[in-house]
């Protein structure tokens, strides 16, 4: 059967996206394709980052024993790994679960059309302050689902004015429910609302990664 490499599993309130502030799973998985200036997760990107290998049931019955209706699967990309289709199937047999999938944008989700609401994508748009921007995957808009999540995570005034650019040119508001949080530490929160009120942004919500408020910002686990 097949295998993910699984780096960290934990329970603790989500931290991010549309439902911050509920008790998720966290399952991450190991490796990235990007290399972004800001990431958090850097050690669950090496190559030699220590893993388990763990099969889909396995992780379904950790999901179980944990007794939570909110699954996080993130990364690294979690969406890199050829089998992720069939973990989320496992996942999504278990009555009530809802799974989020925190994706960087550059890998198609196109795969994934075919799902209700019990399967979020919460996916960002990597700014030119990440130096990652000529990864986007744009087609990726096209197959956004109203219930879906765009991210902007704001390091400098070009992300600010880049994200107000990308939101225009795919309608994204009209899409998707659309987020701008700030790289942490990177960039005065106020200066990101200033610019939502200026440019009357009143469909973007703004948020800070809750997790690094109540816990140390390089605490893994939480
Ligand atoms: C660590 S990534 C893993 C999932 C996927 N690779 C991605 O980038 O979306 C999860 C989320 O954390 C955000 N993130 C990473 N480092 C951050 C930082 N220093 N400040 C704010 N958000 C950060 C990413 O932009 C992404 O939205
Ligand atoms: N509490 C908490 N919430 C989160 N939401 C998304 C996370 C991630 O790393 O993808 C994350 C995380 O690492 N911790
Ligand atoms: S895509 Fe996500 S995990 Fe990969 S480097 Fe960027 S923030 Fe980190
Ligand atoms: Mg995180």
């Amino acid at each position: 059967m097949e295998t993910f490499k699984v780096v960290e599993t934990f329970v603790s309130i989500n931290g991010e996206g549309k439902k911050a502030g509920r008790l998720a799973m966290f399952i991450r998985l190991k490796g990235c394709n990007l290399n972004c200036s800001y990431c958090d997760t850097t050690w669950a990107n090496k190559r030699n980052a220590k893993c388990e290998l763990l099969t889909a049931p396995q992780i379904v019955e950790r999901i179980k024993e944990a007794g939570v209706e909110l699954v996080t699967l993130t990364g690294g990309e979690p969406l890199l790994d050829e089998n992720v289709s069939e973990l989320i199937g496992s996942i999504l047999m278990m009555p009530k679960v809802e799974i989020e999938i925190e994706t960087n944008g550059s890998v198609p989700i196109k795969y994934y059309k075919e799902r209700d609401n019990r399967l979020t994508m919460t996916m960002d748009y990597k700014l030119p302050s990440s130096n990652m921007e000529e990864s986007m995957c744009l087609e990726n808009m096209e197959y956004l689902k109203p219930w879906d999540v765009v991210k902007f995570v704001i390091g400098s005034r070009e992300d600010l004015n880049r994200a107000k650019e990308i939101i225009e040119r795919f309608s994204l508001c009209q899409k998707a429910i659309v987020y701008f949080s700030p790289v942490f530490g990177k960039i005065e929160p106020e200066e990101i609302v200033e610019f939502m009120k200026e440019n009357k942004l009143n469909k973007v919500r703004f948020q800070i990664q809750i997790h690094k408020v109540v816990w140390d910002p390089d605490k893994t686990g939480v």
